[in-house]
């Protein structure tokens, strides 16, 4: 049987926030029980903001062993590695060394390589040595458009497990993202998503029969996927 996608939803943007942390130190802690190494695969935006964040506060976390904690990232901006715009800059600074104990894998930026094309494939040479197959859990936000990662609608999608993108619509316009084939062999996702403006992305992402090349997202609409939202992004 087709076990479909769940929707959690919250009542407001701080609850959400809450909650997707509660969720996320459960999980891993629980994966953490049972395996050596536990990859997760992290966003910017939303997530890194304000639910690591709230990952950093909640009690458990200071009472936990990270050190099987593998931190991966799902997109990064292509700039240099001293810029408050890169989403491994805004998670770590949110988590407040939290997570200290973990492996981080980033996603080089401009300073070490001298193309987009180069870090994505180092990146994908460092993915392919180390995930069976993919990550165990990722934490993912989704744009107004239905992008998630850096997989924009109407764009190229790569083959590679990351891959170079020249042309973001959302700044800056240089980045490296996983595949979308990578996002969808993970075990389980949490896609939490807050705001009125997601409402009509993710009713597209969660109907039946929208390409994903107009919404990214609804490539996920699937088994293992929880959707987390407040009431403005479920459209109440
Ligand atoms: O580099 C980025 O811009 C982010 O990683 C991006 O992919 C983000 O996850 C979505 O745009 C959702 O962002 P919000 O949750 O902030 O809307």
């Amino acid at each position: 049987m087709l076990v479909p996608s769940k929707t959690i939803v919250y009542a407001t943007r701080n609850i959400l926030a809450r909650a997707s942390a509660a969720r996320i130190v459960l999980a891993l802690s629980d994966l953490l029980a049972s395996k050596e190494a536990v990859h997760v695969g992290i966003a910017g935006g939303f997530v890194s903001n304000h639910v690591l964040k709230e990952v950093a506060r909640f009690p458990l976390s200071a009472d936990l062993d990270w050190s099987g904690l593998h931190v991966w990232w799902v997109d990064e901006r292509f700039v240099g590695s001293d810029r408050s715009e890169r989403n491994d800059a805004q998670a770590l600074a949110a988590l407040d060394g939290i997570w200290d104990s973990a492996h981080f894998h980033r996603i080089g930026s401009a300073n070490d390589f001298s193309t987009a094309t180069e870090a994505a494939k180092a990146y994908q040479a460092e993915l392919e040595a180390e995930l069976t197959p993919s990550f165990d859990l990722a934490i993912l936000g989704m744009g107004p458009d239905g992008h998630v990662a850096s997989i924009f609608p109407s764009r190229p999608a790569g083959e590679q497990s990351a891959y170079a993108v020249f042309d973001s619509p959302k700044p800056p316009a240089i980045r490296v993202t996983v595949s979308m084939g990578l996002l969808r062999a993970c075990k389980k996702r949490f896609i939490i998503l807050s705001g009125e403006e997601k409402s009509t992305a993710f009713a597209k992402a969660i109907a039946a029969g929208i390409s994903s090349e107009k919404c990214p997202a609804a490539a996920l609409n699937m088994s293992g996927t929880y959707w987390l939202t407040d009431l403005a992004a479920a459209g109440n």
